[in-house]
């Protein structure tokens, strides 16, 4: 199946020589949610002005949903949705006034019904006749994703889109993704909140200095570049690990109550039969004992600080 998005060798360079993209290669699954994670910087809003042809690539093609997004400008944009971070929207403007005459913009007949729904599934109807000026930040943000949905697209850009937004927007908002992606729409979002990429993304990407360190199963990545640590509470504190043991992946913690040992869930041999035996053998008993797997954030940290020393 043709992917929603299709980005080939994409490179930026801004007018001031900076490099923001390094040949990115990224191919977006139809219906998927995929996370687009970073940190300040990496890219991600340069990455997604660009497919939604709000800035012009250096070299390299995107399509999406079939359409180039230079040669084909207007029916690709017809298929893309954005959500911004910031409002830009004429603010004497009732809510209901500029969402159908963002849908014109788009070239689409218009929808009554289908605008309503959308205004109702995002708590705006009650607020349609109120000028833009006089609603409450959320609010505003509640017209920026009605605004993107207006002309029905098949692909969905949130940049940051909980930046800054309270709880309740926050659950509307990861309903009304998952009710798109049961309709069929793509959804693409950048965020710095590993949590976020976590809760909602099918695949996530990883992006650091303008390269994608990594595009993978959310579960697939979780699971591929997760380490467990095994902690042993000890019964009696141990003054430093014994010399024949130190060749093992272990710590001893500050208050030397307790011995870590970190092993990777990908091994067969986890070793914890040999370090149990070792450690009865050198007379260090236990009371307790505990297993953790490492977060999404554990692994972002990796994935970001392995790449610093050039590509992967
Ligand atoms: N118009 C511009 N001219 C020069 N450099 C720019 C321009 N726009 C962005 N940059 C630089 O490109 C890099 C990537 O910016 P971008 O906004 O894409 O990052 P980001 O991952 O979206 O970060 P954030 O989460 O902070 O928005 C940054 O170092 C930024 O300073």
């Amino acid at each position: 199946m043709q992917p929603a998005v299709s980005i080939q060798q994409l490179e930026k360079t801004y007018a001031s020589g900076f490099r923001a993209l390094k040949s990115v290669d990224l191919d977006i699954r139809r219906g998927e949610i995929f996370a687009l994670l970073g940190p300040n910087g990496a890219g991600k809003t340069t990455l997604i002005s660009i497919v939604c042809g709000i800035v012009t690539p250096s070299g390299g093609r995107v399509v999406a949903d079939g359409h180039d997004i230079v040669r084909d400008y207007r029916a690709a944009r017809q298929k893309i949705g954005l959500v911004p971070q910031e409002l830009s929207t004429d603010a004497f403007e009732s809510v209901w006034a500029t969402v159908r005459f963002s849908r014109g913009l788009y070239g689409r007949p218009r929808d009554d019904a289908y605008l309503e729904g959308l205004l109702r599934d995002l708590s705006l109807w009650d607020k349609r006749d109120s000028k833009i000026l006089a609603l409450s930040g959320g609010m505003k943000r509640r017209v920026l994703i009605a605004k993107a949905l207006s002309h029905e697209p098949t692909i969905l850009f949130l940049d940051e889109p909980t930046a800054g937004v309270d709880v309740e927007l926050r659950h509307d908002m990861w309903q009304m993704v998952r009710r798109l992606r049961e309709r069929g729409v793509t959804v693409i979002l950048t965020t710095h909140y590993i949590e976020e990429a976590e809760d909602m993304a099918d695949r996530i990407g990883v992006i650091n200095k303008g390269e994608l360190v990594v595009v993978e199963d959310k579960d697939v990545l979780m699971r591929r570049l997760g380490r467990k640590q095994l902690t042993l509470a000890l019964q009696a504190p141990l003054e430093r690990i014994p010399d024949e043991l130190s060749g093992l992946p272990l710590e001893l913690s500050g208050d030397h109550l307790s011995l870590v040992y970190t092993f990777d869930t990908q091994t067969e041999e986890t070793g914890i039969a040999d370090l149990l035996r070792r450690l009865g053998t050198h007379g260090i008993d236990f009371r307790d004992l505990n297993s953790s797997e490492s977060s999404l954030e554990e692994i972002f940290v990796g994935l970001v600080h392995g790449s610093e020393g050039g590509r992967r």
